[in-house]
């Protein structure tokens, strides 16, 4: 594992985007897996800003979302859809057929986790998968359980998932209860992973991700399997590590 605690969030942008620029910059036909969520929004400001001084470009590049909720318009502000136009996908020149995120309005959610575990398969590898981590320690939308599924699959959300994220909506009402997420298989299969992470309130929980015990109750403790693992804290989520 290879981690890395930054004093102030401009650094941590700059670090994690500078990682994304030099892989594409080397493989402008790079598989990137991207993440939504607070956390990553800082690193795609700073890929714009790479992508308009011309230091980058996506024409080449593929991408795979982790997650979507079930249910929630790709218009609506907090479709994980929505989300990508406005951080990322409207600013720079990544060609709209490359970019796939689970649809979760289709009307037969199995066959869409299937349509898109193929594409996955076509794809063969994601070179970078960007992560965050919920505070229960879910990655994508793999919660906690007694037991965890490897591929693209339909998820019932916890409680805890939909307070934690009722701030994006108007009411915890408003939160989705289901979601189309990658597998916990689909995240290991990638070359390097990027797990970001900011904030005091989640330095318990990455701490236990990267050094107890590795158990399905907590889904980021599989990244400690990983060969390639690059994590970026800020010093607050750090702080268990200094
Ligand atoms: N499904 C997303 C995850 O992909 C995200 O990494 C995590 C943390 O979100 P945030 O970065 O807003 O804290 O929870 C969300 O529910």
């Amino acid at each position: 594992m290879n981690l890395h605690i930054f004093q102030n969030q401009q650094e941590l942008n700059e670090a994690g985007a500078g990682i994304i620029t030099s892989l594409v910059q080397m493989q402008p036909k790079a598989v990137l897996g991207l993440a939504t969520g607070g956390t990553p929004v800082g690193i795609y400001e700073e890929l714009v800003k790479a992508y308009q001084k011309g230091r980058v470009s996506f024409k080449q590049v593929t991408t795979f979302n982790l997650d979507e909720y079930v249910g929630l318009p790709d218009d609506h502000s907090e479709s994980y859809h929505a989300y990508m136009q406005q951080h990322l996908f409207a600013h720079i020149d990544l060609p709209a057929e490359s970019a796939h995120i689970p649809n979760g309005n289709a009307s037969d959610l199995e066959a869409e986790c299937a349509r898109f575990n193929q594409l996955l398969d076509d794809a063969k590898q994601i070179d970078l998968q960007i992560l965050g981590l919920g505070h229960n320690g879910h990655i994508g939308f793999n919660e906690p359980d007694d037991s965890l599924i490897s591929g693209t699959h339909r998820v019932e959300l916890k409680e805890e998932t939909r307070e934690a994220n009722a701030r994006y909506f108007d009411s915890i009402h408003d939160v989705p209860t289901h979601a189309l997420t990658m597998g916990v298989g689909t995240i290991l299969k990638a070359k390097t992973i990027l797990l970001i992470v900011r904030g005091a309130d989640k330095a318990e929980i990455v701490h236990r991700a990267l050094t107890g015990p590795i158990t399905t109750e907590v889904p980021a403790t599989l990244l400690q399997t990983h060969p390639h693992l690059v994590v970026l804290l800020d010093a607050e989520a750090g702080r268990l590590f200094e």
